[in-house]
């Protein structure tokens, strides 16, 4: 890496260092340039009334939100020199010119274009590309092409900042034999960056197998497994970032969803989508989506685990449908001085075909007084009346005929239907036949049965199953794209409900089998797919882990064979060993003793520990003056600690982590694989060092 001590003001122009730098100052003023443009546009004589004018009003303030010129991201990180002019195809928007290049400007074909890439498009004040944003085809390479395949490429160059300074870069001639292949220092450097506040970007060095995920089509669904800090979440977001670029219009109108754990991990990423200029997209749990009913209650396990399963969308399905009577008596319409009749087969033959037909049970609840009204107009149109569509529109409306819908087809209410399928054993007893045995359908019945939906204490399994029904009476309405984290999680019915948020789109879908942590997680990626609806989806895997070091790994993946047998131990691709120590401690002040030490570095510190043995340490840090935070609160430069309950520990990470009594970890978990692959997760926070501190023995597994 070249890290010349260069004159701030890019005064030398024989010095590359300065020439980048002389580039960076004229990408600003040319962004502020764009700005300011934005800012001055005066749009009173464009817009005919007030709606106009606020819609245009608010895109401007967004525009002008996005042109903002941060001063802690850097404009540009990278630069490409390809050997010939990118074609058309390649070129940014397709439809603009080609970029400024070394050699000039204008089109054509030309010899060693090069490109600047960076966060966002910046152009000069006659529309050529100062900065390319990395989303562009024309940037790909810059992420892809290697010595073996160098894409057209002959030099790469990254770009390291100190603050928000352009300090150093480091080449790449693709095309030289002579030159050794070395892995990235800025690559190291940004991994080894200490982490304090919440998630960032990885733009600047997302690996390539992390790129083919990123800017994989909007059609197709992915699924990633991969282990503890491969850049899972952070690929996720990337690749809704990257189709908001490739399919912006679309996606405006379908809208996007990125779905994770719980609301300290969505606080924990909630800023990496706006710092790549992406306000719009929605954040949330599963249960959000869900939220039929006020949550007040929990399952046991063996109750949940049968609710969350995919069987239960039969029995609702069943259960549903069993309010649909097939007619015996006729449906007479009294108009004027005559009367209609409409037997009772033809009744029951239009029911039938509606049953038939792959409508939802309110769409064909709606359609039914029309087909009725239908056959009534044939009547007269045979006896020579010559009625037209309003005439079948009153017919449809006519108490007789509501009455026979009713009778035949009653309106369903989806909570009412779930609280009674839950305390009624008869009625729960007649759908269920055949799929849940007489054990499993006690087990999910209330002790008492609850009269109302608003006495009624739901938990958040019974939520889904409202959802399930809510969606069998009338169709959930589906977005363009949803990602889901921490997707190992999820029961067949959580997955269900967020399958059906996409079924006319397409899904992200981030886990890893070894940190399933729930009585009802998933067990294979085909089968999450499957009750996810896209069974076609792609299972991709990845391996190199940017989060924990060496050290920390290879001791959490004596746990992998117990925990989940088969999968690959994450390879740390960070160079710096970082530290790992084991300490055998004889009370919680010993704890809080090693917190301190911690704290001496820089950066953030996570005490993990049991749910269980949370108040005492808390107890502990307050009677020692330590400060500290709860995850997904952000760290302060005072306040660098948070105390983490093992169960809010997935996701998150800290640059050193103490991990309080793993034993503990593991009894707090009804059964020993969870409590294994809680203390997994656990394990697998750190960045850069981790004190395990224990009274009791260590799991045997561990040893
Ligand atoms: N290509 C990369 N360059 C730099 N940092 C990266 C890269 N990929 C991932 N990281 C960093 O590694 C850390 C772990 O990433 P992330 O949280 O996305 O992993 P994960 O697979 O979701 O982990 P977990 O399974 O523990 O939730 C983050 O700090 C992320 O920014």
């Amino acid at each position: 890496m070249s890290t010349p001590a260069a004159d701030p003001l890019g005064a030398r122009p024989d010095d590359p260092l300065s020439r980048e730098r002389s580039h960076l100052a004229s990408s600003r003023s040319a962004l502020r340039a764009m700005r300011e443009d934005v800012e001055s546009l005066d749009i009173k004589d464009v817009t005919a009334n007030w709606v106009n004018a606020e819609v245009l009003s608010r895109q401007i303030d967004d525009r002008i939100k996005a042109l903002a010129d941060l001063s802690d991201t850097p404009l540009f990180f990278g630069r490409l020199n390809y050997l010939h002019a990118p074609g058309a195809e390649q070129a940014e928007g397709a439809s603009k010119g080609p970029a400024r290049s070394a050699s000039g400007k204008g089109g054509g074909r030309r010899a060693g274009e090069q490109f600047y890439i960076g966060r966002r498009h910046v152009h000069d004040a006659d529309g050529d590309p100062m900065v390319i944003d990395w989303r562009a085809p024309v940037s790909q390479p810059f992420y892809r092409a290697s010595k073996k395949d160098p894409l057209d490429v002959s030099l790469r160059r990254r770009f390291g900042y100190t603050g928000g300074d352009l300090t150093a870069y480091e080449d790449e001639h693709l095309m030289d034999p002579a030159e050794a292949a070395a892995t990235s220092k800025l690559l190291q450097q940004e991994i080894e960056r200490p982490r304090v506040g919440p998630m960032r970007d990885i733009v600047a060095t997302i690996q390539p197998e992390q790129d083919e995920i990123v800017r994989s089509g909007l059609g197709g669904t992915v699924c990633v497994q991969g282990g503890p800090g491969t850049g899972k979440t952070a690929v996720g977001l990337h690749r809704v970032a990257y189709l908001l670029y490739a399919h912006r219009e679309r996606l405006a109108r379908t809208g996007t969803l990125v779905i994770g754990p719980n609301k300290s991990f969505l606080h924990y990423i909630e800023q990496v989508l706006p710092a790549l200029g992406e306000l719009t997209v929605r954040q949330g749990t599963v249960d959000d989506l869900v939220a039929h009913v006020e949550v007040r209650g929990t399952d046991e396990a063996p109750a949940a685990v049968i609710k969350g399963d995919a069987r239960m969308a039969e029995v609702l399905r069943r259960a549903i449908y069993s309010h649909v009577t097939i007619p015996t008596e006729p449906v007479m319409v009294v108009r004027g001085s005559r009367r209609w009749r409409v037997p009772a087969y033809e009744l029951e033959a239009i029911v039938r075909e509606l049953l038939d037909r792959d409508i939802r049970y309110g769409a064909a609840r709606e359609a039914l007084p029309q087909r009725i009204a239908h056959v009534v107009l044939v009547q007269m149109e045979r006896s020579g009346e010559a009625p037209d569509d309003r005439v079948q529109d009153a017919v449809a409306r006519n108490a007789a005929v509501k009455a026979a819908v009713k009778a035949m087809w009653p309106p369903v209410e989806p909570a009412k239907l779930v609280l009674r399928l839950l305390s009624d054993a008869d009625f729960l007893a007649a759908h269920a036949e055949g799929i849940l045995d007489e054990d499993e359908q006690k087990t999910i019945l209330w002790a008492k049965a609850v009269r109302s939906v608003k006495a009624a204490k739901w938990s958040a399994p019974d939520a889904v199953l409202i959802d399930e029904a809510t969606d069998l009476v009338q169709r959930t309405h589906s977005l363009g794209h949803v990602v889901l984290d921490e997707a190992q999680d999820l029961s067949p019915m959580q997955y269900r409900a967020v399958g059906r948020r996409c079924t006319t789109g397409s899904a992200t879908v981030l886990g890893d089998l070894a940190q399933g942590t729930t009585p009802w997680a998933t067990r294979s990626w085909d089968e999450a797919l499957a009750h996810l609806g896209k069974s076609d989806g792609v299972i991709e895997e990845l391996t190199a882990g940017f989060r924990v070091p060496t050290d920390v790994i290879t001791y959490a993946s004596r746990l992998l064979p117990h925990i989940a047998p088969g999968l690959t131990p994450v390879a740390s691709v960070r160079e710096n060993p970082g530290f790992f120590d084991l300490r055998s401690v004889a009370d919680t002040a010993e704890v809080v003793a090693a917190c301190e030490e911690l704290l001496r570095n820089e950066g953030s510190t996570g005490l993990i520990a049991a749910d269980a043995r949370i108040p005492a340490l808390a107890e502990a840090l307050t009677s020692a003056g330590i400060g500290y935070i709860d995850p997904g609160e952000e760290t302060t430069v005072e306040t660098r600690l948070t105390l983490v309950p093992a169960s809010l520990a997935k996701g998150l990470e800290y640059d050193y982590v103490v991990l309080d009594e793993p034993q503990a970890v593991v009894d707090g978990e009804p059964d020993e694989r969870t409590g294994l692959r809680r203390l997994y997760v656990a394990l697998t926070r750190a960045v850069s060092g981790l004190i395990v501190t224990h009274a009791a023995p260590l799991p045997s597994q561990l040893a």
